[in-house]
């Protein structure tokens, strides 16, 4: 099967690495970057062939399109006439709806609207997905068996992926803002940076593992960690005091509302 990924920015490339370092074939992958510079330096580090989008569209099976919501128009009126019959494509985009993808892409053409997230890089993506009208069985499987060799995939319906957006999308972010700080409170109580990391990224991880072993809800775990009167206690006290939950519910819905505004046709 021959892939295109159009758009080889931060998860257009994260993609390709992800697929690249789970075993796929750089034979079989060809990249389409409209920064040349760019374009260059990921097809000599990763060994894939970078072309036009309407080259890399005319000779591949399944597309995935990993360019700004903002860029998506242009490029599917670009691409539209030189897809293959059977080729699918597939975006990454945030906000954009499967109706749009639909109405700016020649009738008929099977479209999967995908949320990934940046951990692909290391295997571990989680990737919400929805299927347009005209996708079969057989390549809805194929764009989840694309995601899945670069981690989970989840079949969503398409009115739950601006959420999905906010949550697994734009999640790795929040760990990323909330361990930065960690390490900064750490510094702040006079642990030497380095070792403030250490503690953190292995407690991130730790932790991660023990929700995703013990299938337990994080509160219950949550609560095995806070001692009667102890040092938890005290830090959760604090976070409640400062409205952390009511903080985390705006967020992620500033972020669900970013999602939708985005997809909205223009
Ligand atoms: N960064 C993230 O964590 C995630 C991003 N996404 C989605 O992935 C898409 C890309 O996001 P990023 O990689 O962060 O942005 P980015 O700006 O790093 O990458 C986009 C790339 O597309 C290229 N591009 C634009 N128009 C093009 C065209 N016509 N032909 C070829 N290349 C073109 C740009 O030069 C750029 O390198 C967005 O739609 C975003 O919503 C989805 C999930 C997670
Ligand atoms: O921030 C964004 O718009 C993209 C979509 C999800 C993660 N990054």
């Amino acid at each position: 099967m021959t892939v295109a990924i159009i758009g080889a920015g931060r998860i257009g490339e994260a993609l390709l690495a992800g697929l690249l370092k789970s075993g796929f074939d750089p034979a079989g992958i060809v990249v389409a970057e409209k920064d040349s510079a760019r374009a260059a330096a990921v097809s000599t580090q990763h060994g894939v062939r970078a072309t036009t989008p309407k080259d890399a569209a005319a000779g591949a099976e399944l597309l995935v399109i990993a360019v700004k919501p903002q860029d998506m128009a242009s490029l599917l009126a670009e691409i539209g006439p030189a897809l293959e019959p059977a080729a699918l494509v597939v975006s990454l985009a945030a906000g954009i709806t499967l109706d749009f993808l639909q109405s700016h892409l020649p009738a008929g053409t099977p479209v999967v609207r995908v949320m990934p997230n940046t951990p692909l890089l290391v295997g571990e993506a989680m990737s919400a997905l929805s299927a347009g009208g005209h996708v079969g069985e057989e390549q809805l499987e194929r764009a989840e068996a694309l995601l899945g060799s670069v981690g989970r995939v989840v079949r969503v319906p398409e009115s739950q992926l601006d959420a999905a957006t906010a949550l697994s999308g734009s999640g790795p972010a929040y760990f990323f803002y909330l361990i930065d700080a960690m390490i900064e409170a750490g510094v702040l109580l006079g642990v030497p940076r380095a070792l403030a990391t250490e503690l953190m990224v292995q407690t991130a991880l730790g932790s991660a593992r023990m929700l995703r072993e013990s299938g337990e809800h994080p509160a219950l775990l949550r609560e095995a960690v806070t001692s009667p009167a102890g040092t938890t206690a005290a830090a959760l006290a604090e976070l409640d005091r400062r409205a952390v939950r009511g903080a985390i519910l705006d967020a992620l819905t500033a972020a669900r509302d970013r999602s939708v505004e985005l997809g909205r046709p223009r």
